[in-house]
């Protein structure tokens, strides 16, 4: 199974009045580091915007990624925000990302609240954040390939005592019968009541027919519970029409809030520092891509090339020494990595050239840290 399915906009052309009921919306993915955020949202939209590596905390910004479509005849623009894990902040980065996470918590009008089938975290740090957002909220378990149905079952009866199902309801409407999917365990089981029991879909046969979609709001105040509970696979696209589904349905009737054309809220020079930061945290290991940031100093777009030039800032001079290696051996062999990794995102030939400078205590300075970028 895929990414979802999703049809061209049709009917948004520029600078025409969008239909009248055009849903547009944000949508934050959060959760704990490593869960599979960035997985999620690169699958959603379809490319590749946020980094991905198997090390915890690789994002460190709030990435938007932008999609317009039309579902089941309902046009749409999704604004996806990917965001750092959540942690307790040791670095003045930290309270940087963490401030990141809460702008899109309190923008959003979907949250994707991402676990995994073998979290061992304290998600309470998560929840607590989650407790008085008054907006739905889709629990997912991600990395369901790696689990048996017994697995998956259990984990999903973790949540319904952790953080059970609750407030928004949202009944079937007809338009997402083709997205219902045969779920791991089957998707009977992930349907549920707001007190938590499972829905009897017998019951809910008749109502289905001419039911329209219909979110019901939690008391103003009152602590919030997931809306649903929704196994996934993030790499593999299992379960993601499910959620797609689910996530056009909860949106708000609202015109788009960017042009059309647009992928996302950050500029071409900032997914070139990304995917040079990417192979660092791929090539290196311990402190290293911790202490490490890109800037990029230089962005010439050629008609033949785009040449790029970048400073990776780290802290110590030994940072400095592992980054380059012998003779300067690692730093070419990133280079070069990243290089072909930029020729494919922007589909151009790349001259990449990279200076390693040592800035020290950068994650600490907060002048610093806001020339980096770290503020909303
Ligand atoms: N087996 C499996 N691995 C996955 C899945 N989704 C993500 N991963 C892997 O999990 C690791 C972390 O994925 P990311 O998408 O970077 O996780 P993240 O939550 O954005 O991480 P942070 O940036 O640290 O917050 C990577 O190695 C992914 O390939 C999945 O559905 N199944």
């Amino acid at each position: 199974m895929g990414s979802p399915d999703i049809q061209p906009p049709g009917e948004l052309n520029p600078g025409a009045p969008p239909a009248p009921d055009f849903r547009a919306g944000f949508v934050s993915i959060v959760g704990k580091p490593n869960v599979g955020k960035s997985t999620l949202m690169n699958q959603l939209i379809g490319e590749r915007l946020s980094i991905i590596t198997s090390k915890a905390q690789t994002t460190r910004h709030r990435i938007m990624g932008i999609l317009n479509g039309n579902h089941n005849g309902q046009p749409f623009q999704l604004v996806y925000s990917d965001t750092p894990g959540i942690i307790q902040p040791k670095y003045k980065l930290h309270e940087s990302m963490m401030s990141f996470v809460r702008g899109s918590l309190e923008d959003a009008d979907v949250i994707l609240f991402v676990t995994d089938i073998f979290e061992q975290h304290d998600e309470d740090d998560v929840i607590k954040r989650l407790k008085y957002a008054n907006v739905p909220i889709i629990l997912l378990i991600n990395k369901i390939d790696q689990a048996s149905p017994e697995q998956v079952e259990e984990k999903i009866r973790y949540w319904e005592e952790h953080f059970s199902v609750g407030g928004y309801a949202v009944l079937e409407d007809e338009s997402s019968e083709g997205g219902k999917k045969a779920g791991i365990p089957d998707e009977d089981s992930l349907r549920f009541n707001e007190d938590g029991s499972l829905v009897d879909e017998d019951d809910l046969a008749d109502d289905e027919t001419d039911a329209q979609p219909v979110a019901e709001e939690a008391a103003p105040g009152a602590p919030r519970k997931a809306t649903e509970i929704i196994p996934i696979s993030a790499l593999n696209g299992f379960n993601l029409d499910r959620l797609f589904d689910d996530i056009v349905r909860y949106l708000p009737v609202h015109p788009p809030y960017f042009p059309e054309d647009e992928l996302t809220d950050k500029p071409e020079r900032f997914f070139a520092s990304e995917m040079i930061r990417e192979k660092i945290f791929l090539n290196y290991k311990k402190e290293v891509p911790y202490s490490s940031e890109v800037v990029i100093t230089g962005f010439k777009d050629r008609e033949d090339m785009l040449v790029i030039s970048a400073e990776i800032l780290v802290e110590r001079p030994t940072q400095r020494a592992i980054l380059l290696g012998e003779k300067g051996n690692m730093i070419k062999k990133t280079g070069i990595m990243a290089r072909e990794e930029l020729e494919r995102f922007f589909g151009k030939k790349v001259f990449l050239e990279t200076h390693v400078k040592v800035e020290p205590d950068w994650r600490q300075k907060e002048r610093m840290l806001r020339r980096l970028g770290y503020d909303e």
